[in-house]
């Protein structure tokens, strides 16, 4: 009897010694809003904080409305402690905290040992004042005033952060600081080539920015065309890469390509052959006007290589010459390198040994599609510079990637016992979780520390975006397991100028957003659940260069307070190696089925039997799934057996051609 998915077996096809080759996949390669105005708003937000409503928000009138006729609002200018130039706004009772100073603490289970969070609204709005960051021109703000630290934590946490400052410091000054890999770390240098510790370097960087600029702007002029197509001029880009070598550009693409971009971008990031398949026919006709980047920094990532297999081979059967349509972007001299020369691509840009993936987003990597979009990326890296500057500042409470990690610490107590849920409150937005979830766990997610203590270490990020997820896990945030703190990212402006309409007398669709945010933070902070907002005024090049700036030092002065090294990754090496030996097993498998198969009669084999041939008994249950998979595909291999019986199954090859096997 047969079994499906091991009875369609019946359609059989011969493997070449090439294809069986190719099984092998070579995995060894292996504030236009015034500073008061957000200040009114943020008064607005600490009201809702205590009222836990959704109130809307309008700043010349919603703010007294909110805090009721008993609450007028004096608007009352007094010098931030952050810069000379910002002045904040605030009711005028704001200042005085004694009152209600009977008000219970929450307790909060987790960190029972050490904190009680603050609920007095009058407190919690100090609080907020006192620790609010502030950069006024990246129009950005960071709130760490719903994380409970106290003030001898931080006081406790100096010495730990003079240290991090300084091995920053050191960082951005050519150390080897992935000493695994013997690399410098500089992805800070890109976005300031003057800062990279050679003539060399800071001359590799200008040049390639420049180039990358001349060519994805004759590409978007239409000076460098696709061989002959309809469109005369390239409409579509398809960017084939995996990790760092993806995840940057579909962010960027997602948060800031215009509606109607010179050019569209696609991503191919899986080895899936139907996800590929999916692209390329989305594609359709247009792959001839398609500008294909392959982006790979070691050259040799195996679903990237598959990728650009699939992808070529799609060239061919339209009869297209890939090599005139493709770019790559890699480190000199790797196989895509080598490939792409010999094969005479269109361009070939470099990775630097000195930026690693999960922070290229600055390299050629993320300008290059960002350009191809129209995205201005001259801006993307001045933002990033600015907040370079403002995280180099030696001062916790002055410097905005510092207080991240000082939550960070809190909250997870310096060993990830909690998760970091990213919500930001913007569509464009919906990556930017995706992205952190692999700048910081591939970062911070480590066995060892420095000095080699086992300390299995990390941060889990997850998230989407708000207001959807309140519809989908917000419940359990709320009410359930409190093993999580929330990030929210707040966008000040909700449309472009002139756009907006009021869906309901004095409301827009982004009061209603801005509501539930506001409404989230109030209900998980009175649920002893607790948040960071990072707030910025739109979404642009600027801010989205600054906020991925502020992440990355937030990773590294994270890292240095634990003592690990945030620039390799291990751990991801021995997911590779399995994989090669499955992929190895299954080509002993198929010569052991091909050499059973060609005698006569047919030697149809049990999975005892193969293990025994292939000397991996212990191998039998992979031995079962590689052939499962098999024939669930149409390939080689036939199964028969009875269904939910694998102990029944024999397997034989419907050919017999050990000459092209062995080829
Ligand atoms: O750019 P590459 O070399 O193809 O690597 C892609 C990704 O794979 C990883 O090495 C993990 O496997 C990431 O660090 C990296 O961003």
């Amino acid at each position: 009897m047969c079994c499906s998915p091991l009875s369609n077996g019946g359609s059989i096809h011969f493997i070449s010694r090439s294809q069986l080759d190719s099984l092998s996949l070579s995995l060894s390669l292996s504030l236009s809003l015034s500073l008061c105005g957000l200040d009114m708003a943020m008064a607005t937000a600490a009201q809702a904080s205590s009222s836990a409503a959704a109130s809307t928000y309008s700043p010349s009138t919603s703010l007294s409305r909110s805090l009721g006729s008993s609450s007028r609002v004096f608007l009352t200018s007094f010098p931030s402690r952050r810069s000379p130039n910002l002045t904040l706004c605030a009711p005028a009772h704001a200042t005085s905290v004694s009152h209600r100073a009977s008000e219970p603490l929450i307790d909060v289970p987790a960190l029972k040992a050490k904190t009680l969070l603050e609920t007095d609204p009058f407190r919690l709005w100090q609080r907020y004042l006192d620790w609010v960051y502030q950069h006024k021109d990246l129009g950005l703000y960071v709130d760490v005033s719903r994380i409970g630290f106290s003030d001898e934590f931080v006081a406790e946490m100096e010495g730990k952060f003079q240290k991090a400052f300084s091995d920053m410091a050191e960082l951005e000054g050519g150390a080897i600081s992935n000493p695994d890999e013997k690399r410098m770390v500089g992805h800070y240098w890109l976005r300031k080539a003057e800062l990279a510790p050679t003539v060399f370097l800071k001359k590799q960087i200008e040049e390639t920015l420049e180039r990358i600029s001349e060519f994805a702007g004759a590409v978007v002029d239409g000076k460098i065309k696709p061989p002959p197509c309809p469109a005369g001029r390239f409409t579509q880009v398809l960017s084939i890469g995996i990790g760092g070598s993806a995840l940057g550009p579909q962010f960027v693409a997602e948060a800031l390509a215009p509606d109607n971009p010179p050019l569209k971008i696609r991503f191919i990031d899986n080895t899936d052959p139907a996800g590929i398949d999916h692209q390329i026919a989305q594609l359709g006709p247009e792959l001839s006007s398609t500008l294909v980047i392959v982006i790979s920094k070691s050259g040799g990532t195996p679903e990237t290589r598959n990728g650009l297999l699939e992808v070529q081979k799609a060239f061919r059967e339209r009869g297209l010459d890939f090599a005139k349509q493709g770019v790559a972007i890699t480190q000199e001299n790797s196989l895509l390198d080598n490939t792409a020369r010999i094969e005479g691509w269109l361009a070939r840009f470099p990775m630097f040994d000195w930026v690693g993936g999960r922070t290229s987003e600055m390299s050629a990597v993320g300008l290059f599609p960002a350009a191809l979009q129209g995205i201005d990326i001259k801006e993307m890296l001045a933002g990033a510079a600015v907040m370079d500057e403002a995280t180099r500042v030696a001062s916790i409470k002055e410097n905005p990637a510092a207080l991240l990690a000082l939550c960070w610490y809190w909250a997870s107590d310096g060993v990830g016992s909690k998760d970091m849920v990213v919500l930001p409150y913007k569509d464009s937005l919906l990556l930017f979780s995706r992205y952190l979830q692999q700048l910081v766990m591939e970062s911070l997610g480590k066995e060892f520390d420095l000095a080699g203590n086992i300390v299995s270490q990390g941060l889990s990020v997850y998230g989407n975006k708000g207001s959807t997820d309140q519809h989908a896990y917000i419940q359990q945030l709320r009410e359930g397991v409190p093993n999580f703190f929330a990030t929210f990212i707040e966008v000040l402006r909700d449309r472009p100028p002139g756009h907006d309409w009021e869906l309901e007398p004095g409301v827009t669709c982004g009061d209603y957003l801005f509501g539930m945010l506001q409404g989230t933070r109030s209900a998980l902070y009175a649920n002893k659940r607790e948040s960071i907002t990072v707030t910025i005024e739109e979404v642009t090049p600027r801010s989205v260069g600054a906020m991925i700036a502020l992440y990355e030092r937030a990773v590294g002065l994270y890292a240095s307070l634990i003592n690990i090294n945030a620039y390799h990754q291990p751990g991801v090496e021995a997911g590779k190696k399995a994989a090669a030996e499955v992929l190895a097993l299954q080509k002993r498998i198929l010569a052991v089925l091909n050499d059973a198969s060609c005698k006569d009669p047919v030697e149809a084999l049990t999975l005892d039997q193969i293990a025994e041939r292939c000397h991996t008994t212990d191998q039998i249950e992979m031995i079962y799934k590689i052939i499962t998979h098999m024939a669930s595909n149409d390939r080689v291999i036939i199964a028969e057996g009875v269904c939910g019986s694998p102990k029944s199954m024999k397997v034989f090859t419907g050919e017999c051609n050990v000459e092209e096997l062995y080829d």
